[in-house]
């Protein structure tokens, strides 16, 4: 189906070559996945079997597929990307590339209706083989990331094509959509199909490749025999170790019930952080009966949740359960639609001014006391209701990172967008000259943290997902969040990136604050979460997830 030999990319304007002397071969029937590390070639390498590289630069080795057009189609590794922006909901999405596809023998035959119903069916029947169906009639303006992501496969396996070409298809997916879509790639391999899956991150998709290869440097090197570790590959591994435990707490009560005699253990949620007094340090944030609807949906009923100073939380939960629904109440930026009740409190550990941004961050980048670092105090008056502030004004304690991290980037080089995270004060020309240094001291540093010093003068959007999410979680580390709030950050992430992940977790947990974060990935969970919480979806019946 597909024949690479000593084929190599070099992308114009770049200063080497993306891959070079790629030799890879995919028979019918096959599912070959090719791992490696981020920049390693991953993307490249799936544009250049899919054919969509031509014009973008030079080509060494030959290509030769025995598909074209609808044989063989693509999915990329920007989630956000996926849809064609031509349509509102699921149902058209699904039908619309089969329209075109059938448009030239519909104008040949004449038989219109029966192609079109053909490759509806076939559209509508992979959603469903997806656990999808109830997808169907909803806008797709409103589906969670795992939803997009199985939309958009659907669309893919619909078509039927000879070659599929996957990146980074486990994308979002819950365990149970990630056991579904491996059954159809089974079937499909079954029907006389061919896989390639690529990636950064190991999964029950790529393990299940008869094949696996890893990338280096652009260069393709076929896994030993005697089984390298996947961490010489610079690859992450997502499945699940074995000493895993599950989370213990039931569905959507994230308080856990306390035994009074039960021993404090380091783990334990209302232990302080700091660990010197044993105490137990009142909660950094406290969620009561907080319940969402949208669209007339309940999405999240009688939520609680108290986040403690120095604890790293993993929310967990199926497709759709409403992880993203949470982060974003809390942060203050569901739409004004969504029907919201219950409180929302968080103990002010800073002064007044402090929170409010502005006017704090110059004084202390002036005061050169500024590091970049939440800053977590003595507790400073009573409980702050964020429930009644708007976004901005609750943004300098809860600090926000969505799933998709281009739609919070708008400078046009890495670093500006950092610099503009510490506004410069308005008036005191003095102040603004000390701001300026100790603002560049800052940004350097928090560059050198997320691995982005390199990627300095890029413009972030050449960054690939992981990379902008990396950019993002810095940019809300400026403002110095008592909780940082972080939705699916593992997305996209090689071995380094993922350790990078979880220094930087850890250094903003030992600073005193409290971070919530969303996630599939439970190997990473068990590692870096001090308490695992789990959301049970509200419409589809039993949990899947685990
Ligand atoms: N405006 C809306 N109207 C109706 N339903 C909505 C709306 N917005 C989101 N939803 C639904 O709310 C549910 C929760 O979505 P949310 O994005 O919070 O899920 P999630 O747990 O983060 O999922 P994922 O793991 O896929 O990212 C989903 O079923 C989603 O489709």
């Amino acid at each position: 189906m597909l024949e690479l030999a000593g084929a190599g990319f070099h992308h114009r304007g770049a200063e080497s070559a993306a891959l070079s002397g790629v030799d890879l071969q995919i028979l019918p029937g096959q599912m070959v996945a090719v791992l490696g590390p981020q920049g390693s070639g991953i993307s490249t390498l799936c544009r250049l079997a899919a054919g969509l590289l031509e014009d973008r630069g030079r080509m060494s080795g030959t290509r030769r597929a025995s598909a074209a057009g609808a044989g063989l189609v693509m999915l990329g590794d920007d989630p956000e990307a996926q849809q064609t922006g031509m349509t509102s909901y699921v149902r058209d999405e699904l039908r619309l590339p089969g329209r075109f596809l059938t448009a030239g023998s519909v104008a040949r035959t004449g038989s219109a209706d029966q192609g079109r119903r053909a490759s509806d069916a076939a559209a509508e029947a992979a959603l469903a083989a997806l656990g999808g169906e109830h997808l169907l009639d909803r806008r797709l303006d409103t589906l969670s990331g795992g939803e997009r992501q199985i939309v958009a496969l659907a669309g893919l396996l619909g078509l039927r094509p000879e070659l599929l070409v996957l990146d980074q298809p486990g994308l979002s997916l819950d365990g149970r959509a990630r056991g579904l879509l491996l059954q159809g790639l089974r079937q499909y391999c079954r029907d006389g199909g061919a896989v390639l899956i690529a990636g950064h991150q190991e999964d029950e998709l790529s393990a299940a490749g008869e094949r696996r290869a890893f990338l280096r440097k652009g260069r393709l090197v076929e896994a030993c025999e005697d089984e390298d570790s996947l961490e010489d590959h610079g690859v992450w591994c997502t499945l699940p170790r074995q000493s895993q435990s599950e989370p213990q707490l039931p569905p959507m009560c994230s308080v856990p019930e306390k035994d009074p005699d039960a021993e404090p253990s380091s783990r334990d949620l209302n232990t302080s952080g700091s660990g010197e007094t044993g105490e137990a340090a009142p909660p950094l944030l406290s969620v009561e009966k907080l319940s969402v609807s949208r669209g007339g949906t309940p999405i999240l009923e009688d939520f609680r949740l108290e986040l403690a100073p120095a604890e790293i939380v993993a929310l967990e939960g199926p497709n759709g359960s409403g992880k993203s629904t949470l982060l974003r109440a809390l942060a203050g930026l569901l739409d004004r639609e969504a029907e919201i009740t219950g409180s929302i409190r968080a103990r002010p550990v800073r002064a007044e001014a402090d929170r409010t941004g502005q006017d704090v961050a110059g004084q202390d980048v002036a005061g050169q006391t500024w590091t970049g670092q939440p800053q977590i105090g003595q507790t400073d008056g009573p409980d702050l209701a964020l429930d009644d502030l708007p976004a901005h004004r609750r943004a300098g304690t809860l600090a926000w990172v969505g799933q998709d991290p281009s739609a919070q980037l708008s400078a046009s080089t890495v670093r500006a967008e950092l610099e503009r995270s510490v506004p410069l004060p308005r008036h005191r020309r003095r102040d603004r000259a000390a701001v300026r240094s100790a603002r560049a001291g800052v940004v350097a540093q928090l560059l050198e943290r997320t691995g982005l010093t390199e990627a300095a003068e890029s413009h972030p959007y050449d960054l690939s997902p992981a990379r902008q999410k990396d950019l993002v979680i810095a940019t809300a580390l400026l403002l110095r969040p008592q909780v940082l709030l972080l939705d699916e950050p593992t997305l996209g992430r090689d071995q380094a990136g993922m350790e990078r992940l979880s220094r930087l977790l850890r250094t903003v947990a030992e600073a005193g604050a409290a971070v919530l974060t969303t996630t599939h990935d439970q190997a990473w969970a068990e590692q870096i979460a001090h308490r695992r919480l789990r959301l049970a979806p509200q419409d589809r019946g039993p949990d899947h997830d685990h």
